[in-house]
């Protein structure tokens, strides 16, 4: 096993003995796809990465190198040829594919990575059910859906389940392993296992709206939003206030950048629907506005701050 640690967190590559699963398909190749195959190649396993757009694809497998070499030059400080083998052997790993019923055929885990939106969950799902094996697990990475909801489309109900990283993946250390009603105890396990060898702590929970870490962290960022709109404070001090004064790495505004203001209104808009009289899940004319003009954040270069475009 090799362990490493980046900005004081611990990492680890290694494949656990008991993890049965070597094939791995992630569906969606934009920011947290991209990070879950990058960690499933790091731990030596075969994954395929599926997106609709091949422009995406290419895109990724750019970003899935440069994080890769950010890893090896930790890694392997003092001999940077075995770093550059290391993110060759780790690439070479991951095959594209455009897909997903083909790219299902051989997979132990289909893990989905697309647009918060159940219609479409539901319509990949129903795909993968009857292109991937008997064997295979169908998990979702969902911010904010119901795993049940998604889930009841599949037939092997017992076969499906949450698995939710956390953004950059490559180095945020936990997986949210949330079981549905009817997933297997086995199921449970394999995911366990499987979150462990890829280098995850993780936790278990129910399925509930936002599970542990969203259901904290959605309403903290709209608060702060909110707190902006009304001009309570600058943009730059909310952030400066949180990261100095209760010592969180980013600040509100940041994060909301970070994870993408169309992700923070999908999962907004879907709570505030299924609970309408809870006041932190009523919308944001802001995040409204700034999401209908295309500022989605980092990713397009502009949402609540402005960031150079790569
Ligand atoms: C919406 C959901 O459903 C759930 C979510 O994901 S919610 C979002 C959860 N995520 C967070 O809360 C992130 C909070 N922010 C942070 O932890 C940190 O700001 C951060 C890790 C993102 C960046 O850290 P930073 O110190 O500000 O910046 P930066 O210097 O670029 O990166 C720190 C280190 O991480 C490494 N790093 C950053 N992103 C990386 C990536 N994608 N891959 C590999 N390494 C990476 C960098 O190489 C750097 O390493 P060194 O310090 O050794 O050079
Ligand atoms: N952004 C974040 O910080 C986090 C997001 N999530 C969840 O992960 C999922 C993906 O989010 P992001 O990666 O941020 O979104 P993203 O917008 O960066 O990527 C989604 C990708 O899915 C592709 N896609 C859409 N429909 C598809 C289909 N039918 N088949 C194949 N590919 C398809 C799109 O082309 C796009 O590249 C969402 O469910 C989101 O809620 C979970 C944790 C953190």
């Amino acid at each position: 096993m090799i362990n490493f640690r980046i900005i004081g967190r611990q990492f680890s590559t290694s494949i656990s003995k008991q993890n049965a699963i070597k094939n791995v398909t992630v569906i969606g190749g934009g920011l947290m796809g991209s990070g879950i195959a990058q960690v499933a190649a790091q731990a030596g396993q075969s994954v395929t990465l599926v997106d609709v757009s091949s422009d995406v694809l290419a895109k990724s497998q750019k970003s899935i190198g440069a994080n890769l070499g950010r890893v090896a030059k930790k890694l392997y400080k003092d001999k940077p040829e075995d770093g550059e083998k290391f993110v060759a052997e780790a690439l070479g790993r991951i095959k594209t594919a455009t897909d997903p019923g083909e790219a299902s055929k051989s997979a132990d885990l289909i893990v989905e990575a697309i647009v918060e939106n159940m219609d479409v969950k539901h319509k990949l799902f129903k795909q993968l059910d009857s292109a991937a094996p008997a064997h295979t697990i169908l998990a979702s990475n969902t911010s904010s859906l119901s795993i049940n909801e998604i889930g009841s489309v599949v037939k092997r109900k017992d076969k499906f389940g949450g698995l939710h990283f956390f953004n950059p993946v490559p180095v945020m250390r936990l997986l949210e392993v949330v079981k549905g009603a009817e997933t297997s105890e086995d199921t449970y396990k394999s995911m366990m296992e499987w979150g462990k060898a890829v280098g995850k702590t993780c936790i278990t929970c129910k399925d509930t709206p936002g599970f542990v870490v969203n259901r904290l962290l959605v309403p903290y960022i709209c608060e702060a939003m909110r707190l902006y709109e009304r001009g309570d404070a600058s943009a730059r001090d909310i952030d400066i206030a949180m990261k100095l004064g209760a010592g969180y790495p980013m600040g509100p505004l940041e994060l909301a950048d970070y994870v993408g203001l169309d992700t923070n209104k999908f999962i907004l808009d879907g709570w505030h629907k299924k609970f309408p009289d809870q006041p932190l899940f009523k919308p944001i004319p802001l995040l409204n506005k700034l999401v209908a003009e295309g500022k989605l954040g980092v990713k397009t270069g502009e949402g609540i701050y402005k960031y150079d475009k790569k």
